[in-house]
């Protein structure tokens, strides 16, 4: 089975939705530019709700090759949640991704497994394939429990959906102490972890499905290390903070493939 990489910009809490219309227009110019080729890898950008619709326009009106969604859903389908946003609103935007879990939501928002968990099966009702992130802080990992720790979360965010549909979701490693630090994991590291996740995966389901799940490594991705980390052979692509608000090296981190390190 052959995993198609998937590169997918976070955006948190950056671009308005002018400034969204710029950074997806010139992401699209940059890659058609380079010769991006969608068949060897996924782009996607995970922006700020108020943008889908800009960005929803922009992609399908212009039939960019590139793929969107939120950095969150509701754990509620409709009704007194102020300032929650449903699976509902965002399948009606046709947001093909979701991220749930990321590691700034369990941090200021307090989300636990079960939340993540509700989440995760919130998108997965809608229809939209959620990325589900996980990994360990500073302390977990100088402990060296770093893979029980997040096998945890796994087991945590998986429980109660079924096979086919963990083979069509991602799970996004991104070990905390690396996000926005410049403080890459090493790829063995992420090997490590990636690794151990598949593994998980197949002795909680079958080896098809651990075959076909998308594993992302996350946490300062720029285009001069993505090459090294996704010739590891259980990553299978970014989730890439701040470098996705710069086109030219979120273009060079989707085209990792053309890189002279990974021939
Ligand atoms: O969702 C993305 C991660 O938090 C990584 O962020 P970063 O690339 O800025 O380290």
């Amino acid at each position: 089975m052959t995993r198609k990489p998937l590169m997918a910009g976070n955006w948190k809490m950056n671009m308005d939705h002018v400034e969204a219309a710029g950074l997806v227009q010139k992401l699209a110019w940059t890659l058609k530019d380079k010769g991006y080729d969608p068949e060897q890898s996924e782009a996607a950008v995970l922006v700020p709700f108020t943008d889908i619709r800009t960005v929803q326009t922009l992609i399908e009106g212009d039939r960019l090759p590139l793929a969107y969604g939120a950095q969150d859903i509701s754990t509620q389908d409709k009704g007194a949640y102020t300032g929650e946003v449903s699976g509902a609103m965002l399948s009606k935007l046709a947001c093909k991704y979701v991220a749930v879990g990321h590691s700034e939501r369990r941090q200021y928002h307090g989300e636990t497994d079960e939340v993540v968990n509700t989440k995760a099966k919130k998108a997965i009702e809608y229809g939209i394939t959620p990325i589900i992130c996980v990994g360990e802080g500073l302390d977990i990992r100088k402990a060296g429990n770093q893979v029980t720790y997040t096998l945890d979360q796994v087991k945590g965010a998986l429980a109660g959906i079924d096979a086919a549909q963990v083979a069509d979701l991602v799970i996004a490693y991104e070990p905390v102490w690396a996000i926005g630090t410049g403080e890459v994991a090493t790829p063995e590291d992420a090997q490590e972890v990636c690794g151990a996740i598949r593994q998980c995966i197949g002795e909680l389901y079958d080896a098809p499905t651990a075959e076909a799940v998308r594993i992302q490594y996350g946490g300062s991705v720029k285009a001069a290390n993505v090459g090294e980390l996704m010739a590891k052979p259980d990553v299978d692509g970014a989730l890439v903070g701040g470098a996705s608000l710069d086109p030219e090296e979120f273009a060079g981190i989707v085209r990792f493939y053309a890189l002279p390190q990974v021939g």
